[in-house]
């Protein structure tokens, strides 16, 4: 009798593969080329990545990967690497394991061959997004079907949901966040996500009359709004609160790193922070729970720029809280996500609530 031998591959955003104008322009190119990122007409979407962005935004974008970029590379891929190799000894014997990214490299058709070459015939996909975003989640979710496809390979898939509310995951946030905060001596947590257009929010809203309709819509999930990104991060913000043991007024919620003039989602990091030096906030303490690993929207944004503007709004220190990268509890909730939804192990402290998405292939 044959076994099967399963792949699992992680799968994060993705990075140039150096911090210099020409990698940069290639990496935004293909990752602004997408459109469940860039979701207007194609001939806008043309005009306004071939006029407006990449003549200006790589050289930008390149200055400000240097000053986070480490020996190794990209600190988004240095991460992802020790995860995957961490996840892979644990996983040793049950699962065969590829980091890819889903724009630049590692790239999705490069991981599926080196998985298929170590005779994986069954796939099991974790997107390394905490809350569903179609952007991010189902964006990587569209490409490995047709990166499969492509290769008229019919291999069973499974792709994993969103794990914004997995005690896992939340309790390795937790257990990094707690000693930074208190070294700190913190006066305020600011969980800050990365945003995304109002627009997306809406036209991912099924019920097309709930997301963004109300000051509070976000405040709860419910069952129309279980998907709702903007809902996920709160939920997750309350998980977080509740395990760190933070007082009401002492946390508050915020959305970075917006891209061109239509409204985000709300309310803006940039202007939350000089509301909360005002407010008389002190020593404020960062976390980017939209993040699984450190990379330029933590490192340089939060990081560097948010330290800068709130000291200039004379607050008296900003300290960003690492991000999971390989800490330990985060690869045991990794082992467990997967395993649990791929129904190899007992559910334990990490488990899969929504189900586990079978694709086109769905595996037997
Ligand atoms: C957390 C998940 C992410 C979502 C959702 C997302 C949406 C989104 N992003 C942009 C534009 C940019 N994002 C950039 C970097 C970047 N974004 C994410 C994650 C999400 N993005 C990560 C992990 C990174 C860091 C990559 C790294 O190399 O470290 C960038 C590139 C950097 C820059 O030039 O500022 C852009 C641009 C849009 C438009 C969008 C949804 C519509
Ligand atoms: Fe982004
Ligand atoms: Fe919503």
């Amino acid at each position: 009798m044959s076994t099967v031998k399963k792949g699992l591959l992680l799968v994060n955003l993705g990075t140039p593969d150096a911090p210099e104008a020409g990698p940069v322009r290639r990496y935004l190119r293909e990752f602004l080329s997408d459109p469940r990122v860039l979701d207007i007409h194609p001939v806008g979407r043309w005009m306004l990545l071939n006029l407006v962005i990449l003549p200006f935004r790589p050289a930008r974008s390149a200055e400000a990967y240097q000053k986070v970029w480490t020996k190794e590379g990209s600190p988004l891929l240095v991460h992802g690497r020790a995860l995957a190799s961490a996840v892979a000894g644990r996983l040793a014997g049950e699962y065969e394991v590829e980091l890819a990214m889903r724009y630049g490299n590692p790239s999705l058709p490069a991981a599926v061959r080196a998985l298929r070459a170590r005779g994986v015939s069954e796939f099991i996909v974790l997107p390394l997004y905490p809350q569903e975003a179609t952007s991010s989640s189902s964006s990587t979710r569209a490409r490995i079907y047709e990166v499969l496809e492509e290769a008229w390979d019919v291999s069973p898939v499974k792709t994993l949901p969103a794990f914004h509310d997995d005690a896992g995951f939340l309790e390795a946030f937790a257990a990094v966040a707690r000693p930074v905060i208190a070294e700190a001596r913190a006066d305020h947590v600011l969980f800050s996500y990365h945003g995304l257009p109002e627009r997306h929010m809406r036209k991912s809203d099924p019920s097309g009359q709930h997301c963004l309709a109300s000051a509070g819509c976000c405040d709860v999930l419910t069952a129309v709004n279980r998907n709702c990104y903007r809902a996920q991060c709160f939920a997750t913000t309350r998980a977080l609160v509740e395990r760190l043991g933070l007082p009401a007024g002492g946390y508050t919620t915020s959305f970075q790193s917006r891209l061109g003039r239509t409204p985000w989602v709300k309310p803006y990091t940039d202007l939350v922070l000089p509301e909360l030096a005002q407010k008389g906030v002190k020593r404020l303490a960062v976390m980017c729970p939209a993040f699984v690993a450190d990379c330029l929207e933590t490192l340089e944004e939060i990081g560097l720029r948010a330290r800068e503007q709130f000291l200039g709004c004379g607050g008296e220190s900003l300290t960003l809280v690492p991000s999971l990268n390989a800490h330990p509890t985060w690869v045991d909730a990794v082992c467990n996500l997967v395993r649990s939804a791929d129904g190899t192990a007992p559910a334990a402290t990490s488990g899969l609530r929504a189900s586990a998405l079978p694709g086109p292939h769905p595996a037997g």
